[in-house]
């Protein structure tokens, strides 16, 4: 049973209000027996109000429409292009935002992905991070190792800070998204109480970043994970973090 406490939950702006506990004849429970904790130990995000789209269920189209315009952004960021021509490319992606401006997604929308081991991750949509349908996300895509997961993304000039290098908050981001996800597929869901990253290294931007995050213990609701990204085999930057599962229990 979910606790009370998170039956008013935020993410974000919106305060979702979660009216009941998940039922014990949810279909959703019978997907996540792969993972290790026990599938009463999860939370379902419908008892949270939050709907839950199926990662393969979303249409090809709008994948190949997020990559597209994750190009258009870093050819913008980029561009010296005459103001003609800038003008003229200004009002078509005008017309074509309104064309496909069919009202926002129910804020706080998840989407359940299976990594590549068979284990069940779930995440929101447009998470900055790893949202499949957030051409802002670089994407990372985790996958399952032992103890925890590991990724590798690229990152063009889109997320420069210093010249030729990510910007720190960027590092932290992914940082972050790999320590909630190793938390996430290791115990069970939660948020982010403290991440401390240390930056050991530039981190260059277009080489393979590879980014981990391991679970190193947990203490009832705290899980302590440490996370990693590496270039070229060097470490860049390094965090401990401290996630706090939802509380699945009363108190
Ligand atoms: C349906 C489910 C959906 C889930 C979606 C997941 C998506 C994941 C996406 C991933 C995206 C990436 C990730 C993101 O971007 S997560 C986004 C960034 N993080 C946040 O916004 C979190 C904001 N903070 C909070 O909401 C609360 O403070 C939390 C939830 C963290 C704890 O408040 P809560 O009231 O629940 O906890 P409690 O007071 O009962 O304490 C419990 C225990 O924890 C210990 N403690 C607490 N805080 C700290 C601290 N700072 N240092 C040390 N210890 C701390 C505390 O002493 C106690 O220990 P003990 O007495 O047991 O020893």
């Amino acid at each position: 049973m979910v606790s009370p406490k998170y039956h008013r939950v935020e993410f974000g702006s919106t305060l979702v209000r979660a009216l009941h506990g998940p039922t014990t004849t949810d279909p959703y429970e019978e997907h996540m027996t792969v993972n290790t904790q026990p599938v009463a130990d999860r939370p379902d995000p419908r008892a949270f109000g939050l709907p839950v789209v199926e990662q393969d269920q979303i249409p090809d189209e709008l994948r190949s429409l997020v990559a597209g315009v994750r190009s258009l952004v870093e050819a913008v960021a980029d561009t010296e292009a005459d103001p003609a021509t800038l003008a003229e490319v200004d009002e078509t992606v005008r017309a074509l935002t309104d064309r496909i401006a069919t009202g926002p997604r129910q804020v706080g929308t998840m989407v359940r992905r299976t990594m590549a081991d068979g284990t069940d991750e779930l995440g929101t949509i447009t998470n900055i991070v790893a949202g499949p349908t957030n051409p802002a996300a670089p994407p990372l895509e985790l996958e399952r190792v032992e103890g925890g997961v590991q990724g590798t993304v690229t990152l063009s000039t889109t997320y420069q800070g210093p010249p030729g290098l990510v910007h720190g908050g960027w590092i932290a981001a992914l940082l972050d998204q790999a320590v909630g996800s190793a938390s996430g597929v290791e115990t069970s869901p939660g948020l982010t109480a403290k991440l401390e990253v240390n930056y050991r290294n530039p981190t260059p931007l277009f080489t393979p970043l590879e980014v981990t995050g391991k679970v190193v213990r947990t203490e009832r609701r705290k899980v302590y994970v440490s996370g990693w990204i590496r270039a070229n085999g060097q470490v860049t930057a390094e965090a401990e973090a401290l996630m706090i599962r939802v509380p699945m229990e009363e108190g």
